[in-house]
């Protein structure tokens, strides 16, 4: 096996750059081939993800993988440059599996898919690996904006995606260290801020349901989001199911309420929170509001967006 890994040295405030020579001397050690690329910007994961998979169906490479070497943001461009290319090159070839070693801040996909979080032991793991496993991911279509893409942890629209935004533009964010208070800083903000809006949501079955005052709406993939906390605790990325969970607009005995039923991870039984898990479903908001999806900021707009599952290969030790 050969190892294409995509490093991006800023994951994780710089991780990436100090972790990779330990990971270079732990592949040499192990005598593993690899080649390594770097990423240079925003978005170069996608670019080089094409270029290797280009490289390696040219030469006919008979057994190589792609790995990951970052966050949740790096794993996502990974993908998206994998579906890019197959969807352009659709020959019926055998798509190259993804490995990740989480050195991210959040690693909120490797908490979901039981990849291990030191480096170490998810590359062991990578390299124990004698076959890949079907992992789903989720994929949306914005009949908004008339586009489609991949998420790999969730697709939020309102609450959490306000978070993202101002932890984002937090000044504390860049301060070193300061990270988790930038994130708490957010939050607060975000529950004081963000209102409940209205929104249409029709099930699998054809059902439609009215949310007046959604205040959170997340649509996700495995049990995590905000680095690691439980928001939808049976979700799995082995399952083709999706879990969606809608906050109606909380007073604030409420946001207690919550806070305290998710540490127990009892939310779900709270007459104000509501839980699907379905194979497929749209969500439809006529106001403008914050959507982030895998932690990347998707601005203000209305959302009119249809979820359903897909499966990719991922080195994960499990078959
Ligand atoms: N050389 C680079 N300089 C600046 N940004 C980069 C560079 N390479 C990649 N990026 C961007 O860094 C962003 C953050 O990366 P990533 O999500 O992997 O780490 P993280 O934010 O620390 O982890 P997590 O998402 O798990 O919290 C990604 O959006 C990616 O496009």
């Amino acid at each position: 096996m050969e190892y294409f890994l995509i490093v991006n040295p800023t994951a994780g405030s710089n991780n990436g750059q100090k972790l990779w020579p330990k990971i270079r001397n732990f592949l040499t050690n192990h005598h593993t081939a690899f080649r390594v690329f770097f990423t240079e910007y925003d978005g170069h994961a996608v670019a080089l993800t094409m270029r290797i998979l280009g490289q390696i169906t040219e030469t006919n490479h008979p057994d190589a993988a792609i790995i990951a070497v970052g966050g949740d943001g790096t794993l996502h461009e990974t993908l998206l440059g994998c579906m890019r290319f197959y969807d352009e090159n659709s020959n019926n070839q055998s798509r190259v599996p993804i490995g990740l070693l989480p050195i991210g801040s959040g690693n909120d996909f490797a908490r979901g898919a039981h990849i291990p979080l030191r480096w170490e032991t998810a590359l062991e793991t990578i390299l124990t690996s004698h076959s890949a496993t079907n992992l789903h991911i989720g994929r949306f279509i914005s009949h908004d904006s008339d586009s489609d893409g991949y998420f790999l942890n969730n697709f939020g629209i309102g609450l959490d995606a306000a978070v993202v935004h101002l932890a984002n533009h937090s000044l504390l964010k860049r301060i070193k260290g300061l990270n988790r208070l930038s994130y708490l800083a957010s939050v607060i903000q975000a529950l004081r801020t963000v209102r409940g809006f209205p929104l249409t949501l029709t099930h699998q079955n054809g059902a439609v349901e009215n949310f007046p005052r959604a205040f959170l709406v997340t649509t996700t993939n495995h049990p995590y989001f905000g680095g690691g906390i439980n928001i939808a605790p049976n979700a799995s990325v082995l399952s083709d199911h999706l879990d969606l969970v809608i906050v109606d607009k909380p007073n604030k005995r409420q946001i207690f309420l919550f806070t305290f039923m998710l540490i127990l991870k009892r939310h779900l039984v709270l007459n104000f929170v509501h839980h699907y898990s379905e194979t497929n479903f749209s969500l439809k908001t006529t106001s403008m509001r914050y959507g982030q999806i895998d932690g990347e900021e998707l601005g203000v707009k209305s959302y009119m967006v249809t979820y359903q599952t897909q499966t990719y290969p991922f080195l994960v030790g499990r078959s």
